[in-house]
């Protein structure tokens, strides 16, 4: 338990050519995809769990589209504290056969996220579980700011940009917090979702938070409808360029990556390496919102257990991939 870490590990920062090339800068991954319960939800999650059993929680709950669930778990089965994850019925069964296998119960409620989460919350209420919210909470933030600190000690130079995406707006404020904590608040961030997960971009462009009608994108792990307000305060401290790319861009981009660097990632986290896939980062320099110089960019490879070759064949024929 060195400097109170306790469950995330320090993840590599590693160059990708295949990325710099589609990109036309350098490009680093931050490998957020070989962290335990394989994504970067344990550095928030498993703060929040290692602060509530410092206060004598004795049953967490937890909603979610799968990864904040699969962190929950993971720290639950550590802390040796029962959990129940409920989740909506997008998730897959693989998913939340993993949670079993940690030891959670799962349950599975609504059709979306915030179905789930209302039944958490209804269950943290009647039972006197704590709840853990996938992306809005303070704890939650500074456990996600860690992966800014490590960027810090392993980058010689600030990046020129920080791609991500977004969900409920977690990663993002997390981020953010990160980059206060290390000084750099100059850092542009460009904050990607999937057209039909774009509770983000529907906020920004409103100036204030929306509730979309219905996720409609394949990218069910983005699949807030509503984003975390201090996520669009985010988007008044610094500069957040907020990006939108389609769903078969994503699975493209799931596939393309698989060949690049024999990774395999959650149509979630692909939302992002489709934003440098696509072309669509020197689109933002052509338009004059990222500088022709860019020297390096971070991508946050965010990982996510949500896909499997099976799945990822399924998502192909349902858009109608080759
Ligand atoms: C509905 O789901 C919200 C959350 N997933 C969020 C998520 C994100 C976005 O993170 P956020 O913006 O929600 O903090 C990125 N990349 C991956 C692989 C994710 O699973 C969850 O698991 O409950």
């Amino acid at each position: 338990e060195r400097d109170g870490r306790k469950f995330h590990v320090v993840t590599p920062v590693l160059e990708s050519l295949a990325l710099s090339k589609a990109a036309g800068t350098k490009v680093f991954m931050k490998m957020e995809n070989v962290q335990p319960s394989g994504s970067f939800k344990i550095r928030g999650i498993g703060y929040f769990c290692q602060e509530a059993a410092k206060k004598g929680c004795k049953h967490f709950v937890s909603s979610s589209g799968g990864n904040a669930g699969l962190a929950t778990a993971y720290a639950a089965r550590k802390l040796g504290i029962p959990a129940t994850i409920v989740v909506p019925s997008s998730t897959s069964e693989a998913v939340s056969q993993q949670m079993k296998e940690h030891g959670a119960e799962v349950e599975v409620f609504g059709k979306v996220w915030d179905d789930a989460n209302i039944r958490a919350l209804a269950l943290a209420e009647t039972e006197g579980w704590i709840s853990i919210h996938p992306f809005d909470h303070p704890l939650i933030w500074k456990g996600h700011a860690s992966l800014v600190r490590e960027l810090k000690d392993s980058l010689d130079t600030k990046p020129g940009a920080i791609i991500l995406s977004v969900g409920g707006g977690g990663l993002l404020a997390g981020v953010v917090a990160g980059l206060q904590d290390v000084g750099w608040l100059d850092v542009p961030i460009i904050a990607v979702e999937t057209r039909g997960a774009d509770s983000f971009n529907a906020a920004v462009r409103a100036g204030q938070l929306v509730t979309l009608p219905d996720i409609t994108s394949v990218a069910k792990c983005l699949g807030a409808k509503r984003v975390s307000s201090r996520a669009l305060q985010c988007a008044s401290e610094c500069q957040v360029i907020s990006q939108l790319v389609e769903d078969a861009e994503a699975v493209q981009a799931i596939e393309q990556f698989l060949d690049d660097e024999r990774i395999l990632v959650d149509p979630a986290c692909a939302a992002s390496l489709a934003l440098l896939y696509s072309g669509h980062l020197q689109r933002l320099q052509q338009e004059g919102h990222l500088t022709m110089d860019l020297d390096s960019i971070v991508i946050v490879v965010c990982g996510g257990s949500g896909i499997h070759m099976a799945g990822l064949q399924a998502l192909k024929t349902q858009l109608g991939l080759k």
